[in-house]
């Protein structure tokens, strides 16, 4: 199985990017991590916000393949404790066969047909973050939960 994390437009802050490189090299030790980026739309000044989820929704559902497991990143998705998550993971791990694909949505969040296809969602807070910065949060906790599933030093109860 392999964990891509799919989101809307390229990474525009340099220390974000990293952040979220280093995460997902770090998980990697563990479990295949990629990032795949829809590139962002133009002209959107000439679009409604529902317009704009519309469009970046069939752009995130193209990027979805037949066999993937996709799942929201949302604010109003299943809470977690990170212990919590990594046992989530564990049982996604084995049931999984091709991708698990995280997907984050774009400034206004995800179209209706985006929701229907999604097998899950997931919060990684009640709080909203912005499209950008959601990125480094979930790759910072998918680290770690693999490193609780691995016995690793990093996280502490
Ligand atoms: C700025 S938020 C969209 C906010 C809001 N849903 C809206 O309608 O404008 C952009 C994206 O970041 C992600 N996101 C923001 N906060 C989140 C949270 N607390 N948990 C999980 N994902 C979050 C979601 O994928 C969301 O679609």
């Amino acid at each position: 199985m392999k964990i891509t994390l799919l989101v809307v437009g390229r990474t525009a802050d340099r220390l974000y990017a990293e952040g979220i490189r280093d995460y997902l090299e770090r998980a990697g030790h563990y479990v295949p991590c990629e990032m795949e980026v829809i590139p962002e739309l133009k002209n959107t000044k000439s679009l409604s916000r529902e317009q704009q989820k519309e469009k970046e929704g069939e752009l995130i559902l193209k990027a979805i393949q037949p066999g993937d497991c996709a799942v929201l990143l949302d604010e109003h998705g299943k809470e977690f404790r990170s212990v919590e998550f990594a046992a989530w993971m564990e049982k996604k791990m084995h049931a999984v066969n091709r991708r698990l694909v995280f997907v984050v949505g774009g400034p206004y969040g995800f179209s209706p047909a985006v929701y229907q296809a999604a097998q899950d969602k997931i919060s990684l807070s009640k709080m909203t973050f912005s499209h950008q910065m959601v990125r480094l949060v979930f790759a910072e906790q998918l680290y770690r939960a693999m490193n609780i599933l691995n016995n690793g030093p990093y996280h502490h109860e």
